[in-house]
């Protein structure tokens, strides 16, 4: 035998030995914390729920990797239909609890116990800070309490001329795509943002104004990074991330963001500190604007917890208010708002103020972009709902150009009713996401989800629940019907969420989509050649279409 082959094989086997120790150390304890976990009260509860087999270690992650998100939705879908309204996975031994039955979202949402976002939010940290979206306790509860009368219908009525005025621009700007193909999903993100930087900051982009601008366009390239980092897993892990060139270009981003809105919250404030010190008061002041009932009793009213019926959700977007009161004088930004609610007291630093700022800045942005889009898309296709639409355009404005008014928006029944269907099939937010801090008894089953469960509130899911939306695969405005949706459970349409945590821009977001609605389809006819089922949905924070949105304009004579 040759002696140089003998040395090798035995400094070989001196080399495998300790590997073999190492890896069957590793497999020892491997074994060992798995039993111990699957002995944990946590982990035999979740095992209760139905839901796939589940492996040792990686639990469910296997069905995640290398899997793009159009693929992972449509595995999510067919999944729910073998596992029904709740079901479990594993993400290593993170319990994550999905829920479609609305008698347990309700449980859920319409709590003030289970406010804790989950570990998802973390992405927009950096922009957002402790804003009203990713807060959570008492800071959230105060910040809500003070931010929700900015929302108050009077104040949005004041709105009405932006969303007319840049309606229009965007209806010009669009004029270069007539007969052509084109993605309308930009041109609804470019108008979204300057609507928000007049209402939210008293800035626009136009003319002179570069830093609104760019402003404008770092807001745009911050939500295209946040996409980014939930769909590329790599990008998902901060010390990845962290090394990246994608980080380099969000700190640009957020300093551009960051500058500008600090610096309009500084000159705001001290506009409004000189005008105070000279006695000009803000006339009429935000209690003014917001009706004298909230004033005399000393508060402010958080937004209803949602134990209202359907039915009355779509009347409260629409509360009949005079056209002529007084919040039509003076229009106001959120900001400004903000630094009046401040000023009269309340515990708002301006940092705090800057970070509620860019959280409508970022939550009105994507939402209402996407949702405008579906609705073009939508209507593109079904022609004839479109026409239904247009006659209604026709009862209200005749021939006139005139802008839309407030009054005019409360008239528009049947295109709210399309609006609504939209969200129903193609909600901007298609799940929502909450940490447990408490167990929870599910009211549907006998199942008792942990504390510590990530739940996933499927909305998109829920929305095509055949028992309560029939043909729920067809786009059928009539859903809306009031005698449809008073016999509903309150929980079973949530594009806004519901409870206390709800959307508070979504009487915002309802009146901007019908001055931009309108103002678009009495110029253009929608026409598209496409179905429903070549759509590619995005399964993301917000729901997009991978396919682009595609549709073409004929200009309406
Ligand atoms: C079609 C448009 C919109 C949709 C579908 C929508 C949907 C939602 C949903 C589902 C939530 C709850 C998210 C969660 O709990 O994880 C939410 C929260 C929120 N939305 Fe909207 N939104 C829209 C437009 C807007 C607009 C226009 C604004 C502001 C101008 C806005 C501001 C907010 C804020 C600040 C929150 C956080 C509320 C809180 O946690 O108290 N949203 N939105």
């Amino acid at each position: 035998m040759n002696v140089e082959f003998v040395h090798e094989r035995s400094s070989l086997a001196a080399l495998a030995m300790p590997t073999v120790i190492v890896m069957t150390l590793v497999l020892v304890v491997s074994v060992l914390f798995h039993m111990w976990m699957l002995s944990r009260r946590y982990v035999k509860l979740g095992n209760m729920i139905p839901g796939p087999r589940a492996y040792p270690l990686i639990g469910n992650a296997n069905m995640l990797l290398g899997k793009s998100h159009d693929e992972i939705m449509k595995r999510a879908i067919e999944l729910s239909f073998v596992y029904g309204s709740v079901a479990r996975g594993w993400l290593g031994y993170h319990l994550v609890v999905f829920l479609t039955e609305p008698a347990d979202i309700e449980l859920i949402l319409n709590s003030y116990v289970h406010l804790t976002k989950s570990n998802e939010y973390r992405f927009f940290k950096p922009w957002l800070g402790d804003g009203l979206l990713i807060s959570s306790g008492d800071k959230w509860k105060s910040h809500r309490k003070l931010i929700a009368p900015a929302f108050h219908q009077n104040v949005l009525k004041t709105f009405i001329d932006v969303f007319n005025d840049n309606s229009l621009a965007v209806v010009e700007r669009m004029r270069k795509e007539v007969g052509k193909v084109f993605d309308v999903h930009d041109y609804m993100s470019e108008v979204t943002v300057d609507i928000l930087l007049e209402t939210a900051m008293g800035s626009n982009r136009t003319g002179e104004n570069k830093e609104g601008f760019d402003y404008a366009m770092a807001v745009m390239k911050m939500c295209d990074i946040l996409h980014s980092r939930q769909i590329k897993i790599h990008l998902r892990m901060d010390p990845i991330f962290n090394m990246t060139k994608t980080k380099k270009e969000q700190e640009r981003l957020l300093g551009i963001i960051h500058g500008l809105t600090r610096k309009v919250v500084k000159q705001k404030k001290e506009l409004f500190e000189k005008n105070l010190a000279e006695g000009k008061l803000p006339s009429p002041s935000l209690s003014e604007i917001i009706g004298k009932e909230e004033e005399s009793s000393g508060t402010t009213k958080v937004e209803e917890p949602a134990v209202i019926s359907q039915g009355s959700m779509l009347r409260d977007d629409l509360d009949a208010i005079d056209e002529n009161d007084i919040g039509e004088k003076r229009r106001l930004a959120f900001l400004d708002l903000m630094i009046e609610t401040a000023k009269t007291g309340a515990d708002l630093s301006d940092e705090e103020i800057k970070e509620e700022v860019d959280t409508i800045m970022f939550e009105g942005h994507d939402t209402t972009a996407a949702g405008s889009s579906f609705v073009l898309c939508l209507l593109g296709i079904h022609q004839d709902i479109q026409d239904r639409v247009y006659k209604e355009i026709k009862q209200i404005f005749g021939d006139s150009k005139r802008k839309a008014t407030f009054n005019d928006t409360m008239e528009m029944k049947y295109l709210e009713r399309v609006i609504f269907e939209t969200l129903r099939m193609y909600p901007p937010v298609p799940a929502i996401a909450r940490k447990l801090t408490q167990e929870v008894r599910l009211a549907s089953h006998d199942y008792v989800v942990p504390s510590g469960t990530t739940v996933v509130i499927g909305t998109y899911k829920l929305h095509r629940r055949e028992d309560i939306y029939p043909n729920p695969d067809v786009f059928n405005p009539d859903n809306f019907l009031p005698e449809r949706t008073s016999n509903r459970h309150y929980y079973s349409y949530i594009p806004f969420s519901a409870g206390p945590r709800s959307c508070v821009g979504r009487k915002y977001a309802m009146l901007k989509l019908k001055v931009l609605l309108t103002t678009i389809l009495r110029n253009y006819r929608v026409v598209s050649n496409l179905k429903e089922s070549d759509f590619k949905l995005q399964a993301d924070i917000i729901l997009k279409r991978t396919d682009g949105f595609r549709i073409q304009l004929e200009p309406r004579v």
